[in-house]
């Protein structure tokens, strides 16, 4: 973890049974810190020190582990000698399997529990010191440790050097080994540690970056915070690390449209405020959200966390603040909820809906969230992501930059217009083509996949509530009801097997049906038999419903806004018809290189950014210079970069030479 992996903090309950099993004395604690620490004689021990009060340690032997519901915050240590269990609960998911893997890799690797004769003479030696024992935190895991511990897991080819304490190795042993899967014979509970992450998509070999180290820092102080950044600089892979470092009761993760929901394992914003499309007016969303489900929803919510905060309208979230106050009766701006917002302004807007019911003769208006007085009131840090990680080459990423504030200049226009004419095809894939249209890129599947010959397979899905298809279906990518041939062109849609390349997003194409499974070949030659993949998202209420479907999706072609949030493998597009500022920048930033890439018909006319956004990235810039907050209002009318706009000019100059830093 990038926090310290041997400190969890969670709500605890320790219970002691006598030999029959009679339950004996019991504890409960809403909030308490577990430690890893060992003694003067390197004995391992949790040290659990509930609040404002004295702390309780456990010797690290004869324990058992039960960590089936480790996703959900929940795990359990059984002392068998002390006839004692310590039950968690509430513990930030991610923190508590790294907590979790310390202990085990600290009492099977090198340095873990002495054995019996060493242990016999460290004692002795100890109190004939005559000191008082003293207790330390363990060091954090060495990769001498981590290698020991996965050998002796079994996960670690023989023959790989360690250097191992003979001793030690003997007797150290982990019983936490011998949980359910182990007695059932199954995957070894281990290998989950290792191999698993209970976040899904999340890949914890990655390590955070300084900057989204700082951003995680913020959020798990409980500050109100905003982090953006161009696109693929890890907001949503920084966000689903924060989520998993927060406490799962009262954390909420939504996201403005299902794919980015379902990409941070989350809901809906709308599915979770309760308020419909927030058209009607403020007394009818009041009423609404007072709804007993709805309510109790808003009242259980702590921590509010949303992903693609650009394409959330300002009107909407100026009323589910107003929302939030009036149901938790709290004047405190959100009610006192913690908010914790990312995105891209210079990305997608929100949505522009033609019906405003509130007021029948009104014109829609497109308003971000950062024009609505909600948003002043309520930020407290802000933060923005320099780093590209979806893109490697420095030529494409500031390419990119370029785009994204609306900036085209002669060399850019020659080397995008250069991509019309390179081959990205590869091993019988073709690009898939992002279209400006979610009807044109719905149509093209659809034809190209029955211009096919053979016969059409079809995969249902297994939803855990038939009833609940028709959301599943909005925000899981997996489709209810997935029709496929041989040849057909698809889209992994999950992380199956980062370090061969079977990760979401890559494409690949049907090479055969076996045992009523689609083989895939992908771009990079891996031939992958695809197997049922699970899906969890939660619903506003706080419960779980799942989908279990093959992990593929037809490739030919997507639209832009259902590609917001991807990386994609190999892409085509023909800007000619895009209708949004940043809509061209989000279809070019989805492509992970200039040359897996294709435009057909580059022309800098399809490429501005909104002035509005342009001129809020300024003040927040200037924020940081002044440390004062910059008012920011609707002044500005959407205007394409064509307009001679010489104040919009020196805008884009501006943030183009100096990159936003963070403050907070
Ligand atoms: N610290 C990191 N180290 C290595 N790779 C990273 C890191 N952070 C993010 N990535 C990778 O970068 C890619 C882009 O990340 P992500 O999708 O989170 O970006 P994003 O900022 O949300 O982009 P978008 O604005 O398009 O939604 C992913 O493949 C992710 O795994
Ligand atoms: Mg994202």
């Amino acid at each position: 973890m990038d926090l310290n992996d041997a400190v969890l903090t969670c709500a605890v309950n320790i219970q002691w049974t006598n030999a029959v099993g009679i339950t004996g004395r019991k504890l409960a604690y809403k909030t308490a810190t577990l430690r890893l620490v060992r003694n003067d004689i390197r004995e391992l021990f949790v040290e659990v020190t509930p609040e404002k009060l004295k702390p309780l340690k456990f010797k690290l032997k004869d324990l058992m582990v039960h960590k089936k519901f480790m996703a959900e915050g929940k795990a359990t240590f059984n002392f068998k000698a002390e006839n004692c269990a310590i039950y968690l609960s509430n513990a930030p998911p991610g923190t508590l399997m790294f907590f979790l893997r310390t202990i085990f890799i600290k009492m099977n690797g090198d340095g873990g529990q002495p054995d019996d004769a060493s242990m016999q003479k460290k004692l002795r030696e100890h109190l004939l010191s005559g000191k008082p024992s003293s207790f330390e935190d363990v060091s954090p895991v060495t990769t001498a440790e981590m290698i020991l511990a996965r050998k002796k897991a079994g996960l670690v080819p023989k023959g790989t050097t360690t250097t191992p304490s003979p001793q030690g190795a003997k007797k150290r042993r982990f019983d936490e080994l011998k949980d359910q899967d182990r007695e059932k014979g199954t995957v070894p509970a281990a290998k989950k540690l290792y191999q698993s992450s209970p976040l899904a998509g999340t890949d914890e070999s990655l390590r955070l970056n300084e900057e989204q180290m700082e951003v995680l820092r913020a959020c798990t102080t409980g500050k109100n915070v905003f982090f953006t950044g161009s696109a693929g600089t890890g907001k949503s892979f920084l966000l689903r690390r924060i989520i998993s470092a927060l406490p799962p009761d009262g954390t909420i993760a939504t996201a403005s449209t299902g794919v980015a929901a379902c990409l941070i394992g989350g809901t809906t914003l709308h599915a979770f405020a309760g308020i419909g499309g927030g058209d009607a007016t403020m007394q009818r969303c009041l009423e609404l959200a007072s709804r007993p489900v709805s309510a109790q929803t808003w009242r259980k919510c702590k921590r509010l966390i949303i992903d693609e905060i650009s394409m959330v309208d300002g009107q909407f979230f100026e009323k589910i603040e107003a929302v939030a106050r009036h149901i938790r009766r709290n004047d405190r701006p959100f009610g006192g909820i913690q908010l914790i917002l990312c995105g891209d302004f210079l990305q997608l807007p929100p949505v522009i809906r033609g019906d405003f019911g509130a007021a029948p003769n009104a014109t829609p208006q497109q308003r971000f969230c950062f024009q609505s007085s909600a948003w002043e009131t309520c930020i407290q840090c802000v933060y923005e992501l320099k780093q590209v990680h979806r893109q490697s080459d420095p030529e494409f990423v500031k390419i990119l930059n370029h785009l994204r504030i609306g900036h085209v200049n002669e060399s850019i226009t020659t080397r995008l217009a250069a991509t019309s004419r390179q081959k990205i095809e590869g091993n019988g894939i073709l690009a898939t083509q992002l279209c400006s249209h979610t009807n044109d890129a719905n149509s093209i599947n659809e034809s190209k996949l029955e211009n096919l010959q053979g016969d059409k397979v079809l995969f249902r899905s297994d939803d855990s509530d038939a009833g609940m298809t028709k959301q599943l279906d909005q925000q899981i990518q997996a489709p209810s009801q997935l029709y496929l041939k041989v040849n057909a062109q698809v889209m992994l849609l999950k992380n199956i097997n980062i370090s061969n390349g079977l990760v979401n997003g890559a494409r690949g194409v049907v090479v055969r049906m076996e045992k009523d499974l689609p083989v895939v070949r992908f771009k990079n030659n891996q031939e992958y038999v695809c197997k049922h993949e699970k899906w969890i998202i939660k619903t506003a209420t706080g419960g779980v419903i799942t989908r279990r479907q093959v992990p593929l999706k037809l490739a030919w072609a997507f639209s832009i806004h259902k590609s917001q949030g991807l990386t994609l493998d190999c892409v085509e597009m023909s800007l000619s018809k895009v209708f949004e500022a940043g809509q061209a920048y989000v279809a070019l930033s989805r492509a992970k290189s200039l040359q897996s890439v294709r435009i057909l018909d580059f022309d800098a006319k399809q490429v501005w950014a909104n002035p509005q956004v342009l001129q809020f990235y300024k003040g927040f810039r200037r924020r940081l210079m002044d440390t004062t907050m910059i008012p920011l209002g609707p002044k500005n009318k959407d205007k394409r970069p064509g307009d001679a706009n010489s104040a919009l000019a020196k805008i884009k100059k501006s943030l183009m030479n100096k990159p936003l830093v963070s403050i907070s």
